[in-house]
């Protein structure tokens, strides 16, 4: 905490990835206790007009962009503020070093691990959106947390809920947990039209407003995947006590299955500020002004089982959490890749399942992943064998016709 000049101890806070949807919503909140929080760091990655606001507005200490190019705009932007301002990769880890006692890690893909460790080292919480940080990094992250005494709290809606649902019981009382996944645009699609969806269809999700990457690993079910994998990673289960279970409405979030029988469920209003509320109070709760469920309203909420016979990444996710190694970095660095052919139009909307394999079966061994040189060696590796396979596959990927794909 910090001493400031009204005497008050004010908590130290810095969001990763301020100018995203995650990131604008954490400062939505953080808009309402000013009074109580002095911000450190704030960081974007190429939006500098919302990032010069946001740090104006919350009287930033230091506001820092990822490209480089943007560095002259951002200081004069702030010229007059007194706000220090610095870009680059390595300005960008060093803000996640900066003391904070709350840290928000909400930068997309393997791009948020180093800042977030470099949170983590401080041992104060960190809240955790990026997912893909903790399932590339697995044990390496785990350690990291553990050894600096810092807590990782899950915003993760699903993993959010499974926490809150758990209400502090030890795992020995549960017997397996479900997430719940929206089932995306494509749940009630066939495999010819999801062939031929195009980025514009995978980007309309149906209860959930987010950014790009995401949306699509939700059209794909790569992000029931990578969360199948995170929800191993923090709370120390096997793949087989992890269920997904299809429920369209998204009012349920999680549900914890116990071994006396009871099954305990978290629900609110597909709002981020909700999981980011309860982790910036935790231990307690704080006033939000997120809308409230109507349950009558909905009338009925409805589930069904996955079908990984169409969405090939949710099975692949399974596989590589089960092999473990460098396995699930590989299928991370892969789907980033994937993710990004697809939206520019390189690939099919099918070709993501069709990468993520390929970068799979190209792997020449599997070793445990014991630093963080390993975990970006292997992230390497994915990208790697992702883009080899985009380049040298028959153009179009997956049957999707130049029609489709230009429509
Ligand atoms: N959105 C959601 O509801 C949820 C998101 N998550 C997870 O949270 C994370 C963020 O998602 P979301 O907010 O949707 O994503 P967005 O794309 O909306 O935001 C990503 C943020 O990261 C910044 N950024 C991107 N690359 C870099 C980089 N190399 N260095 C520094 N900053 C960078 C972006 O900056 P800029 O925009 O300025 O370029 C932006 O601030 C993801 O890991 C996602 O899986 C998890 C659950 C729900
Ligand atoms: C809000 C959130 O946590 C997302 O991860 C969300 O779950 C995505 O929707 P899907 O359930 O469609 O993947
Ligand atoms: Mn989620």
């Amino acid at each position: 905490m910090a001493d400031c000049s009204d005497g008050m101890k004010r908590r130290r806070i810095s969001v990763l990835g301020s100018t995203g949807s995650i990131g604008t919503s954490t400062v939505d909140l953080l808009r309402q206790i000013t009074d109580q929080i002095e911000v450190r760091a704030l960081v974007g990655g190429r939006n500098v007009q919302l990032l010069a606001e946001q740090a104006r507005e919350l009287r930033a200490e230091v506001a820092v962009i990822h490209d480089e190019r943007l560095y002259g705009e951002l200081k004069s932007l702030l010229a007059d503020t007194g706000i220090r301002v610095a870009a680059g990769r390595q300005a960008v880890i060093e803000a996640g070093g900066l003391e904070a006692d709350w840290t928000m890690a909400a930068i997309t893909g393997a791009a948020g691990l180093e800042p977030t460790l470099a949170a983590a080292r401080n041992g104060h919480a960190i809240a955790l959106a990026n997912k893909e940080a903790l399932v590339c990094a697995g044990d390496v992250m785990l350690k990291t947390v553990a050894a600096a005494g810092a807590t990782l709290l899950p915003v993760d809606s699903e993993h959010n809920a499974i926490a809150q649902a758990l209400g502090g019981c030890d795992m020995s009382t549960v017997e397996k947990i479900v997430l719940t996944a929206s089932g995306g645009p494509f749940r009630c699609s066939s495999l010819e039209e999801m062939r031929i969806a195009t980025p514009e269809k995978a980007l309309k999700h149906p209860t959930w407003t987010m950014g790009a990457k995401i949306t699509i690993d939700s059209a794909s079910m790569a992000n029931k995947g990578l969360e199948v994998i995170e929800a191993a990673r923090l709370f120390g289960l096997t793949e087989d006590r992890i269920d997904v279970l299809v429920h369209p409405q998204s009012v349920v979030h999680g549900l914890v299955q116990f071994r006396d029988g009871s099954l305990v469920a978290q629900m609110g209003s597909a709002d981020m500020r909700i999981p980011i509320a309860h982790t910036l109070a935790w231990p307690t709760r704080m006033d939000t002004s997120c809308g409230r469920l109507d349950l009558a309203a909905f009338g009925r909420l409805d589930f069904e089982k996955p079908d990984e016979a169409r969405f090939v990444p949710l099975r692949l996710a399974r596989q590589v959490l089960r092999a473990g190694g460098a396995a699930p970095a590989v299928f991370s660095a892969a789907n980033e890749v994937a993710v990004d052919a697809f939206l520019n139009k390189r690939i099919g909307f099918l070709g993501i399942g069709d990468t993520i394999d390929s970068a799979l079966q190209g792997m020449k061994s599997n070793p445990e992943l014991q630093s963080i040189d390993e975990v970006l060696h292997w992230d390497a590796e994915g990208r790697r064998l992702a883009e080899t396979y985009i380049a040298n596959a028959s153009s179009p990927i997956d049957g999707i016709t130049e029609a489709a794909l230009h429509a």
